[in-house]
């Protein structure tokens, strides 16, 4: 079939959104693989389906495959350009929409200066609801958070490190550096999405603390790699932050591909995010 499809990104994460309420679709794991790839398809971090809802009081649905072709649960800088789509192709005349994911109900807004705020709900943080296996694992208690030591082997050799779990509808582990720019994200970044702890794989954060509203930060993404910006990678680094002590909210955050603000006002409460989406092309393609 011919695809029409809107090439997007949120601070250099880039998707191929779809409509797919005028468009059937129903594509296999390869097909999805096909679009995400830079040299055979389009390329993107991530791919975007547009669908009508299926839960009463929202306006859409709002589905997320990562690069690899497996479907997640949720997807920040996704949702900035989700709302942007639907307002551009005339799907919504509201400025504020409610939009139902695997992970729950959020809500993306279009402000007054173009940038995009969205309610991405409280995050998790019970270790079995990561999910993340702490059952026989002492944590280190810092501030309000828990800091879990993972286990990883780098060739031989066995190196600890120290990460908070946290859930934003899906999973990631925050870790401080001292320097993001030397931090080993290629080499330990595969370690850590795939260790057994997390038996979803993970999205693995690597987050510097410049001052306490601000930080930098670099992700490896579960099924994309690293991205040049993660939306639940920054909301989960922020909240570990601030449970640890080393951060207050609003949280600036400098990912490599733009910058992104991130505000929490504790336990049980929202986390919101705000940033960029930017249109780059319309294009069809044979899938
Ligand atoms: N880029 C995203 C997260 C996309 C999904 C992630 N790779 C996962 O597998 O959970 C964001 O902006 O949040």
């Amino acid at each position: 079939m011919k695809l029409k499809f809107t090439k997007m990104h949120g601070a250099g994460n880039d998707f191929v959104v779809i409509d797919a309420i005028h468009q059937q679709i129903d594509f296999t794991p390869e097909q999805w693989r096909k679009l995400g790839d830079r040299r055979f398809g389009v390329g993107a971090d991530q791919i975007l389906l547009v669908e009508r809802p299926t839960q009463p009081g929202c306006d859409f649905r709002y589905r997320i495959f990562n690069a690899d072709g497996g479907e997640v649960e949720q997807c920040g800088n996704g949702s900035r350009a989700f709302v942007k789509f639907v307002a551009e192709k005339g799907l919504s005349q509201a400025r504020s929409i409610t939009v139902e994911t695997k992970a729950g109900v959020i809500a993306p807004r279009l402000e007054d200066d173009g940038s995009i705020t969205v309610d991405m709900g409280a995050p998790v943080l019970e270790p079995a609801r990561v999910p993340f296996d702490a059952d026989d694992l002492q944590g280190q208690p810092e501030g309000r958070d828990t800091l879990w030591p993972l286990v990883l082997e780098l060739g031989g050799a066995r190196e600890q490190v120290l990460v908070s779990a946290v859930s934003m509808g899906n999973p990631h582990a925050v870790q401080v550096v001292d320097d993001v720019d030397q931090a080993p994200v290629e080499l330990t970044g595969p370690l850590i999405e795939h260790h057994t702890r997390f038996p979803n794989r993970v999205n693995a954060g690597f987050m510097q603390i410049v001052n306490r509203h601000h930080i930098k930060l670099r992700v490896y993404e579960r099924g994309a790699g690293e991205t040049l910006a993660c939306g639940t990678g920054s909301c989960a680094a922020v909240v570990a932050g601030i449970r640890r002590g080393l951060l207050d909210s609003p949280v600036r955050v400098d990912a490599r591909g733009g910058q992104l603000s991130i505000a929490w006002e504790g336990e049980g409460q929202s986390v919101y995010l705000t940033g960029p989406a930017v249109t780059v092309f319309e294009g069809e393609i044979e899938i």
